[in-house]
């Protein structure tokens, strides 16, 4: 018998019509005894609660699952199948379980005995169909019934609105030893300078808390990245700017976590550096302990990785030489930007990008050339020099008090330079009568650091309200 239900546990004894009804809507009691002090009978539940539409549930389409019903067996086995590779709609790819043969209503007695045992372990055995493999995942708690969505009234744009930012995750995946962790720190550093919330969750460090009960095996490391995934879209809800590092070396699991996210909030990093470079880096000494078969199972090894499709970004050598962390953080703030300006609408009202060059720029985007940039930084008043250092890659932003002048803001020093230029940018004072500029630091084949020197032909950008 198949058949599609939404997330309701059919009751295996139901043999009447009314009775399979009752048995939907009135799920059993937990067969597991531990489960039973938490289980309220529906009836002793209030009211409200009976009916999801009462509930203010979020705009969730409620999950489907086909079902291969066996009416014995009171536990399932979930085979995943995969979903389409990037879901329009970010729905989690369907599920499909199946609790076995439907014309067995019995299972062989070792069966029974075998699932006996793997429940006994409380985990929930689910079986993961990839492309060419079929992966185990293990969650490590029971499966949940009765449970329902409970919304609190300050919500994802209200926190939004109090960061001034917008929550995303940036997802950094790549082999071992590509700069993963590295890149993830450095970003996580630049937004912190420019007053903006991240979280930085790394492979290695989840696996001493979190994970700390998974290995390396392919369902293991399914069931690391499910979690990540679900705690990354909590902080992404919180709003913060969530940076996850893990090699998540299969496409599906990165696609099931891409479909937790709303459009442009998972932006997936892929760090495609040659294993050849990671395995000369190998700053753990893990490759040479697998390459002497002492690790087995060990990414890019003996165990794949599967190169995203559909990367929001790669980043790969240029003329054989790897991009600095902080050039790519760099690319990865602009980039992120732009996203978030598609698909928000220009930042959103007053909440901000996610990162630094949306917040505040209103105007439009026109090109100018270095001199026509500082002289900009000069004649700008206070409020728009702060705005666009909140928009030029600045180095450092450091508002002094002594730079106060009175009806005019704050002064400080500002050392900056614009995204499209790599190795020019200015050092300046700024704040009133102060502002002037201290050196311009120009691109390395440049020998003068005055400002008459300063290559015309150097472009940036400059937001403008004309
Ligand atoms: N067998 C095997 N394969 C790959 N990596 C291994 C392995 N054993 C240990 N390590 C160390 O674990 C770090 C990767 O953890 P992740 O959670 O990112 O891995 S995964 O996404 O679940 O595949 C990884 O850290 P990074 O080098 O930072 O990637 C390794 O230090
Ligand atoms: N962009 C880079 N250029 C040169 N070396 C780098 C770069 N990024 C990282 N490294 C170095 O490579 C090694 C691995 O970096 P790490 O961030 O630990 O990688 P992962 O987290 O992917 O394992 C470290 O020794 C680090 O200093």
């Amino acid at each position: 018998m198949e058949a599609s239900l939404p997330f309701h546990h059919h009751h295996p004894a139901a043999s009447s019509t009314a009775a399979h009804h009752a048995a939907r809507l009135t799920p059993p009691p937990p067969r597991d005894p531990r489960a039973t002090a938490r289980w309220v009978p529906p009836a002793a539940a209030p009211a409200r609660s009976r009916s999801p539409a009462n509930l203010g549930l979020p705009p969730h389409p409620p999950r489907r699952l086909r079902l291969r019903l066996r009416l014995a067996p009171p536990r399932i086995t979930a085979a995943v199948t995969g979903g389409p590779r990037r879901p329009r709609r970010r729905a989690p790819p369907p599920l499909e379980c199946a609790g076995g043969s439907s014309s067995s209503l019995r299972r062989p007695r070792e069966e029974e005995e075998e699932e006996e045992e793997r429940s006994s372990t409380a985990h929930a055995g689910v079986s993961l169909v990839g492309e060419n493999k079929v992966l185990q995942m293990s969650s490590t708690v029971p499966k949940a019934s009765n449970i329902f969505w409970h919304d609190c009234a300050v919500g994802q744009a209200d926190r939004q609105k109090l960061l001034k930012q917008k929550g995303c995750v940036v997802w950094i995946t790549g082999l071992s030893g590509s700069g993963k962790s590295t890149l993830a720190c450095t970003l996580d550093r630049e937004l912190h300078t420019r007053g903006k919330l991240s979280y930085v969750l790394d492979g290695d460090n989840l696996r001493h808390g979190l994970n700390k009960d998974l290995g390396f095996k392919a369902e293991d490391r399914a069931e690391n990245i499910r979690r990540v995934g679900e705690v990354a879209k909590l902080f992404a809800d919180a709003g913060l700017v969530c940076i996850a590092s893990f090699i998540s070396p299969y496409r599906r699991d990165r696609e099931s976590c891409r479909a937790l996210l709303s459009d442009g909030s998972f932006i997936e990093v892929f760090l495609n550096m040659p294993l050849e470079l990671c395995e000369s880096r190998d700053p753990k000494g893990l490759y040479k302990l697998a390459r002497a078969g002492k690790i087995k199972g060990f990414t890019g090894i003996d165990d794949p990785y599967e190169s995203p499709l559909n990367s929001e970004i790669e980043i790969k050598e240029v003329d054989g030489v790897c991009p600095s962390p902080s050039d790519m953080a760099g690319q990865l703030m602009e980039l992120c930007n732009d996203i978030q300006r598609r698909v928000g609408g220009g930042g959103g009202a007053g909440a901000g990008g996610a990162v630094p060059g949306q917040g505040g720029a209103r105007g439009r985007r026109r090109r100018l050339r270095a001199d026509e940039v500082l002289r900009a930084l000069l004649v700008a008043p206070v409020r728009e020099l702060e705005r666009l250092a909140d928009w030029l890659f600045v180095f450092f932003c450091l508002p002094l008090p002594d730079y106060y002048v009175p009806g005019s803001g704050r002064g400080g020093l500002l050392v900056a330079r614009a995204p499209s230029s790599p190795s020019g940018g200015a050092l300046l004072h700024y704040g009133g009568r102060y502002r002037r500029p201290l050196s311009l630091l120009l691109p390395s084949s440049s020998s003068s650091s005055s400002s008459s020197s300063m290559s015309s032909s150097e472009e940036y950008y400059y937001y403008s309200d004309d």
